[in-house]
C-alpha cells in the first residue's frame, strides 16, 4: 500500500517529553497520517529515547514514524523511515542501509535538485520551503504556490510541501496537487492538537 502523506506532523524539539507525547497522541487522534521526529540540537541518546517514546505511541496505529536526518537512529529503534536533507547522508547510501521496506524522504530546495532527485532511490520529496517560516530560518528558497505547481508538474515522485503552512493557506497548498503537507507549529503550537489536526485535515 502506498504511504499516506496527506497530513504530515513534524515535531518541535522544544517540547518536553511529556508535551511531545501529548501532542503526538492528540495529533494522531485528530488524523495526522505521518509523524517525523525532528531533533536538531540535543544529544543522540535523547533522540533515541524520544524515538522510542513515539514508537510506543504509534504502535497499533497505521501512522509511520519517520526520523529526521539520522539513519542510525532509525535503524536503532526500527522506525518506519528517514527524512534526509541535502547535506545529510546521500540517498543511495541511506537506501542501502535501510533496505527497500523503509520510507525515505529527501528535501529539495531548487528545481535543479528536484530534477536530480527523480532518479534517486527515495519515496517522496519535501519541497523546501513553501513559505518563509520562523520555525526554520536556514532555508534558501521560497517556492510559493506557483513554484509548487511547477514542481508538481515536473515530478514523478510524490511531493510533500513544508514551511509556513497553516489553516489559512492549507487549501491553496493542497490545490497544487501535492501528495502531502507537513507542519510543525500549526499542530505543535495549538492549544488542542487533536482539534487542530482535525480542522487541517477537513480542509484538504
Ligand atoms: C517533510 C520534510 N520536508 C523537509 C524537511 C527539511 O529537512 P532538512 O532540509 O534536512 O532540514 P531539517 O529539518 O533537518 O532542519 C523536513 N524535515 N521534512
Ligand atoms: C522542518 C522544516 N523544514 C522546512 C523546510 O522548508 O525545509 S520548514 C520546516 C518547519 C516548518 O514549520 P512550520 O510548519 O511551523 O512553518
Ligand atoms: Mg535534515
Amino acid at each position: 500500500m502506498s504511504p499516506d502523506y496527506r497530513l504530515y506532523l513534524v515535531t518541535d524539539e522544544r517540547l518536553s517529553d511529556e508535551a511531545l507525547c501529548h501532542v503526538v497522541t492528540q495529533a494522531v487522534e485528530g488524523g495526522v497520517t505521518m509523524v517525523q521526529l525532528r531533533e536538531k540540537q540535543g544529544k543522540l541518546r535523547r533522540f533515541i529515547q524520544r524515538g522510542q517514546l513515539l514508537k510506543t505511541i504509534l504502535a497499533g496505529t497505521e501512522v509511520p514514524l519517520i526520523i529526521n536526518d539520522r539513519v542510525d537512529v532509525a535503524l536503532a529503534i526500527n522506525a518506519d523511515g528517514v527524512h534526509l536533507g541535502q547535506s545529510d547522508m546521500p540517498a543511495e547510501m541511506a537506501r542501502e542501509l535501510l533496505g527497500q521496506d523503509k520510507l525515505l524522504g529527501l528535501t529539495v530546495e531548487s528545481m535543479a535538485q528536484l530534477e536530480q532527485a527523480q532518479s534517486l532511490p527515495v519515496d517522496y520529496l519535501g519541497i523546501s520551503t513553501v513559505f518563509a517560516t520562523p520555525t526554520k530560518t536556514d532555508t534558501c528558497f521560497e517556492w510559493g504556490i506557483a513554484g509548487l505547481e511547477l514542481a508538481q508538474s515536473c515530478s514523478r515522485l510524490p511531493l510533500v510541501a513544508i514551511g509556513g503552512i497553516d489553516l489559512a493557506n492549507i487549501e491553496q497548498v493542497k490545490a497544487t496537487g501535492v501528495a502531502g503537507i507537513a507542519l510543525v507549529s500549526a499542530i505543535c503550537g495549538a492549544a488542542e492538537p487533536r482539534l487542530a489536526a482535525r480542522e487541517l485535515l477537513a480542509r484538504i
